[in-house]
Order: structure tokens, then C-alpha cells, then sequence
């Protein structure tokens, strides 16, 4: 693959990054809970392995809110109708993400709770 078109795919990610944070209101969510996370942890001082599991975590869950918008105007695009299969394809990604986000609060409390109590 050439250079030029490496850096370019750089530039499209970038770009869904961006489309996402403005038009996704769960991705602005997430984005402000992670500085939130980051900011807590800063204050509570963590040691380099929790530092990586909160950074992993932070990470999955925006890179699977990406994943699920995308599958969102996927399902858009193949039908304007109502069809339940749509409606299971979007449940389910959106499954997936409550299931991202339940795991990480648990794993996030788990790290946070013992030092401050
Ligand atoms: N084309 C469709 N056919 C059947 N059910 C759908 C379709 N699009 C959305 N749904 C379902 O309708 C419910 C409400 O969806 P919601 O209001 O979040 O709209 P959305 O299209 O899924 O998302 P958004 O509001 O971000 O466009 C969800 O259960 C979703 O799966």
C-alpha cells in the first residue's frame, strides 16, 4: 500500500470520528464520561495496570458507539421501512453497547471504590 493512501484511510477514520461527535448525542456522552474517567483518575493517582484496563475500556466503548451508528445508517440505508429484522440489527448493536457499558462501570468501580473508601 502506497504512503499516501495509508495516511489518507488516517484521514476518513478521522473523519468518522468526527461526523460521530457531531450528530451522535451517546458519543458526546461518552466522550464527556471519559474525560470525567480520566480526570478521577489523575486525582485518585492509579497505578500503570489500571491506567491500562480504564484506557481499554475507554477505548472499546467508543470504538463500539462508532460500530453501532454505523450500523445504524447501514440499516438506514438498506431500508426507509419498518422491518424487524432492522429493528433487530439496531437492538442488538445497541445490545452490545449497554453490555460494553455495564461491564465497564463494573470493572470502573472495582478500580475507583477501594481507594477512596
Ligand atoms: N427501519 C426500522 N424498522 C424497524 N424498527 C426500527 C427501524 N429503525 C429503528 N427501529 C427501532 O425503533 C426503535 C426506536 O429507535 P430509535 O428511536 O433509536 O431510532 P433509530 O433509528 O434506531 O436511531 P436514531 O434515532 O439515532 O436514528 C428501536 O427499537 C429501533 O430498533
Amino acid at each position: 500500500m502506497k504512503l499516501s493512501r495509508f495516511l489518507f484511510s488516517f484521514r476518513f477514520a478521522a473523519q468518522g470520528i468526527g461526523t460521530a461527535m457531531k450528530r451522535e448525542q451517546n458519543m458526546k456522552v461518552h466522550a464527556g464520561s471519559a474525560v470525567v474517567v480520566v480526570a478521577a483518575g489523575m486525582w485518585t493517582g492509579l497505578d500503570p495496570v489500571e491506567w491500562m484496563l480504564v484506557i481499554l475500556l475507554i477505548g472499546g466503548m467508543l470504538a463500539l458507539e462508532l460500530v453501532n451508528s454505523a450500523l445504524e445508517r447501514v440499516v438506514d440505508l438498506v431500508t426507509a421501512e419498518r422491518h424487524p429484522l432492522a429493528k433487530q440489527a439496531k437492538d442488538m448493536a445497541a445490545g452490545a453497547v449497554l453490555v460494553f457499558a455495564v461491564a465497564s462501570a463494573i470493572i470502573g468501580l472495582l478500580i475507583f471504590l477501594p481507594k477512596w473508601f
